[in-house]
């Protein structure tokens, strides 16, 4: 099952869960009114099967593996902190956890943070256009793949991008699917 809650308003250390009390939790279904996709792979120990089979379904055809750890990502603490600036991509974000944990932070469509969780056996899709950031966990260490359609396309366009064509596409497509913080509240 999915975890993801809206993120205290001045989180202290981006590593850290940074829930706020009360915690608002956000499901499946409220992730994908604003376009984000949620999978769970279950035979972890053998991804490739079920993992081949998305791919297949949804035309991922290309897909890379990254380990973000200060040991394996050279300029480590660099990229941490660059991919936990604000942007969008091109292309939709698609990523499967093989092992380890980190936090996706997406806007939802009021630009309120919502964060997930995210380990191993889950499969993630954030929409081309939507505004979002990646940050390790206090573990540092993250293992996933990277699946693209076609020539992959990783460059990261920090906000503002309120002109991108793919950041209208988003805006058009999903400006309906409002979640609020007052949805549901869960001690
Ligand atoms: C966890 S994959 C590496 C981070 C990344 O590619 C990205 O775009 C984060 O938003
Ligand atoms: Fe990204």
């Amino acid at each position: 099952m999915v975890s993801a809650w809206f993120l205290d308003r001045s989180p202290a250390d981006q590593k850290l869960p940074n829930k706020p009390s009360p915690t608002v939790h956000v499901g499946v279904n409220e992730l994908a009114k604003f376009g984000v996709d949620y999978y769970k792979i279950t035979n972890t120990a053998n991804f490739d099967e079920e993992l081949n089979e998305f791919r297949q379904k949804h035309g991922y055809d290309y897909s890379d593996e990254i380990t973000i750890n200060k040991e394996k990502l050279p300029n480590y603490d660099d990229k941490v902190k660059m991919f936990y600036e604000e942007h969008i991509h091109t292309d939709d974000e698609v990523r499967y956890v093989v092992e380890g944990s980190g936090y996706f932070d997406v806007r939802n469509a009021n630009d309120e943070w919502i964060r997930i969780l995210v380990e191993s056996g889950d499969l993630l899709v954030l929409p081309a256009g939507i505004y979002h950031r990646f940050t390790v966990d206090t573990n540092d260490y993250i293992k996933v793949v990277r699946l693209f359609k076609g020539v992959p396309v990783w460059t990261a366009h920090n906000r503002p991008a309120e002109e991108m064509d793919a950041r209208l596409k988003y805006v058009q497509k999903y400006a309906e699917g409002q979640q609020t913080r007052s949805a549901q509240v869960s001690l």
